[in-house]
């Protein structure tokens, strides 16, 4: 049913107030669908398609040796995951997600599909080989961002056109962490809440990269802006990102994050436009330290804490499944009327 006036989440409500069940005891489940239907202004909700895109691009701040991993493991990733063998591909068969992989700036060319043979969607956007090392220059140009941006926004299109009522973005890309640390540290957190051990790095290895990021943020001295942030700290893939979740805006997609990168890129997308809040949902809570800490500053509620930290959408992938599980509670279940079940003496909940 849709709804003219802005009345949807009220008329939500009242929708599952009418199920069979004691008022307001699929708790957090009622409130996904409350926004659910917010953002689709449509009661009950639908999640008919879901698609996962997943954004890869090499980070120039690995030359600083900020991870465990050899930078060209994005690309054998990137491969991995076309032929279905990455963690992303096994969780979204599980869930019924679509998985797409983006190739937004990954150093190195891919061969033509009909030698690559994907399992999946393979989206050709690359911006560059690769983002320059914002420890001693800006990460990319400003014609380049504008080309990420738009890129990213034109993804946001193709999700409508693939006729995804949910969407996730995910992340490939080694040094990915220390790129979302900076964004933050620049958009105001500390250096020391938002740099964590990524892949695994040691102790010794941590110490650099939360030196190197606190001299980049003081280096390009940006103003705390998301297009400034993003050009000057950021990467391709993390600027595509942002303008994918820019351009899902009036569309009626609700967008689960992933972890710590993917929240860093959302965090730019919300300074350079605050009502992407709205049609947001936190899938998880990461392991990685910054992370809760930008979710509360965002007003975000992660659906699960499972103490992952893999990135490529698998806390993404989850969290959607549980809201999809609330949707599919409001569209199946009976009404107190329609089965004959006597409803409460009262209108109050007990918790
Ligand atoms: C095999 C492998 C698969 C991954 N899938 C996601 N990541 C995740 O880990 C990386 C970020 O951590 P850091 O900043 O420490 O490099 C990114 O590639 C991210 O997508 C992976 C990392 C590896 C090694
Ligand atoms: O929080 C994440 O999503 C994450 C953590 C470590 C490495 N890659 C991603």
């Amino acid at each position: 049913m849709r709804q003219n006036s802005g009345d949807s989440e009220q008329q939500m409500q009242v929708h599952l107030d009418s199920l069979t069940k004691p008022k307001g005891s699929l708790g957090k489940l009622e409130t996904y669908c409350v926004r659910m239907a917010k953002i689709q202004n449509r009661v009950p909700p639908v999640i008919r398609k879901k698609g996962l895109y997943v954004f890869a691009g090499d980070h120039g701040i690995t030359a600083q040796g900020v991870s465990l991993y050899p930078p060209e493991v994005t690309y054998q990733m990137v491969i991995n995951m076309l032929s279905g063998g990455a963690a992303a591909n096994a969780l979204a068969g599980g869930c019924g997600w679509e998985l797409a992989v983006v190739d937004a700036g990954v150093a190195g060319d891919f061969p033509p599909d009909e030698e690559l043979k994907p399992k999946h969607r393979f989206l050709r956007m690359k911006i560059g080989p690769g983002s320059g090392d914002f420890s001693r220059q800006p990460a990319m140009s400003r014609g380049e961002l504008e080309r990420a941006l738009e890129a990213g926004k034109s993804i946001a299109g193709d999700a409508e056109t693939q006729g995804y009522d949910l969407v996730a973005a995910g992340d490939m890309g080694i040094g990915n962490t220390a790129t979302a640390a900076a964004l933050l540290t620049g958009a105001g957190f500390t250096a020391e809440a938002m740099v964590d051990r990524g892949t695994g790095i040691d102790e010794a290895t941590l110490e650099r990269k939360r030196a190197t990021i606190k001299q980049a943020v003081e280096f390009h001295n940006t103003p705390k802006s998301g297009e400034a942030l993003l050009e000057k700290l950021g990467s391709y893939d993390m600027a595509m990102m942002a303008g994918f979740i820019l351009g899902l805006s009036g569309r009626g997609i609700a967008c689960v994050l992933d972890g710590f990168p993917v929240t860093a890129a959302a965090y730019m997308a919300r300074m350079i436009a605050p009502g992407v809040s709205d049609y947001l949902f936190a899938g998880h809570s990461s392991k990685v330290r910054g992370h809760k800490p930008v979710l509360d500053a965002m007003g975000l509620d992660p659906v699960v804490s499972l103490d992952m930290h893999l990135g490529e959408g698998t806390g993404a992938l989850i969290g959607g499944h549980v809201i999809e599980l609330g949707v599919i509670a409001a569209n199946e279940m009976a009404s107190f009327a329609g089965a004959g079940v006597s409803g409460s003496s009262g209108d109050e909940e007990a918790y």
